[in-house]
């Protein structure tokens, strides 16, 4: 039996959930967003009004298109506004005893054949799935950063993941217009257990005085023809995200060559995150970001 989906929730309304809601409004999806206050879920709209403020001004969106596409994204402050969604995508920070609360407030509030997504970047899916009463509709759909541009949707089944589960989110992500690739379910999945690694790398190699922030993104950038220098790209996907994705692979897979950077941790201890708290590796405060390192 084939699942329509119609209505998408999404929970956490930052820079994953918002491009979520996004992408899927604009494919034609009704959308309610959640996050966990009403000033986090506007700060979420406020963002989306931006980026496609800035396609309008670009030519790539009409004012009217723009308009129809917010008009599919209503705010979602508590999870009752999920009873009609037939696919609660979740996308809070990425912290395993958060995401198992989340799970166990959703259910009741869903309808028995709505799914559930997790954009989880590195959490077994199965661990998550087995605190939900329907681990049969649970899947991983792990979208890529900026959602909006990347093209890329990886998609990790559960243990028990069913069939028609996978089916409703691949014609999802086709829908969408985004490419799939299939991972099964180990810590990182592939995108994750292959980049973060690396980046880890460039952390350790700033940290041992082998290079300054800017001579080892310029390196990654010119020498390997990287978008990104990957202290700029930790900076872009979040320090606590980057940590706590390390930890994952590290504890999960039982291996040092996993052992996250302790300047990666002292960065976080203070609080510097990258972009979204302007202080990382790179100080966003001024007219252009300026290396901290
Ligand atoms: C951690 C995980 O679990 C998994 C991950 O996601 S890992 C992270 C994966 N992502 C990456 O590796 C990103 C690497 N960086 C890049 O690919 C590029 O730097 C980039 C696409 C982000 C920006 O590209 P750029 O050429 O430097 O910038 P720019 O020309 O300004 O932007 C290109 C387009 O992206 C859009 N864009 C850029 N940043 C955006 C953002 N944050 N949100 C929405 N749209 C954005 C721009 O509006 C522009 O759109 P148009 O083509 O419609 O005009
Ligand atoms: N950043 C990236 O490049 C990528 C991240 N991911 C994954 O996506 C998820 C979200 O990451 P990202 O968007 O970057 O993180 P952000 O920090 O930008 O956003 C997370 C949002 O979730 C909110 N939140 C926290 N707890 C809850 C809760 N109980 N209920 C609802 N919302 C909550 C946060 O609020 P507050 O800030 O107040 O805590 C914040 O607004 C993570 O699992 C991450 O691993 C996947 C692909 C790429």
């Amino acid at each position: 039996m084939s699942i329509e989906i119609r209505k998408v929730g999404v929970i956490g309304a930052g820079q994953m959930g918002g491009g979520i809601a996004q992408v899927a409004a604009a494919s034609g999806y009704e959308v309610a967003l959640n996050d966990i206050s009403e000033e986090r879920i506007n700060a979420g709209l406020a963002t989306i009004n931006g980026n496609l403020a800035r396609q309008v001004s670009k030519g790539h969106l009409t004012e009217e298109e723009k308009t129809l596409i917010l008009a599919r994204i209503t705010s979602a402050p508590t999870y009752e506004h999920f009873n009609d969604a037939d696919l609660v995508i979740e996308a809070a920070v990425e912290n395993e005893d958060i995401k198992r609360k989340i799970f166990q407030a959703l259910c009741p509030a869903l309808k028995p054949t709505a799914l559930i997504g997790t954009n989880t970047s590195s959490i077994s899916v199965t661990r998550l799935a087995s605190t939900t009463d329907r681990p049969e509709q649970f899947i991983g759909i792990h979208f890529m950063n900026p959602v909006p541009v990347m093209q890329l949707v990886e998609v990790i089944r559960g243990i028990a993941t069913s069939e028609e589960t996978f089916e409703a989110t691949r014609a999802l992500v086709e829908k969408i217009g985004k490419s799939l690739t299939v991972a099964e379910d180990f810590p990182g999945f592939i995108v994750n257990r292959i980049l973060l690694p690396m980046i880890n790398e460039a952390i350790y190699t700033l940290y041992e005085g082998v290079g300054s922030v800017e001579s080892i993104d310029t390196a990654m950038r010119l020498g390997a023809n990287h978008p990104m220098g990957p202290l700029q790209l930790a900076d872009f996907i979040g320090l606590d995200t980057c940590l706590s994705i390390m930890q994952v692979l590290y504890e999960g897979l039982a291996d040092s060559k996993y052992r996250p950077c302790p300047l990666l941790v002292k960065y976080v201890e203070a609080g510097w995150l990258g972009r979204k708290t302007r202080r990382g590796f790179y100080d966003y405060r001024g007219e252009k970001p300026v290396p901290t390192r």
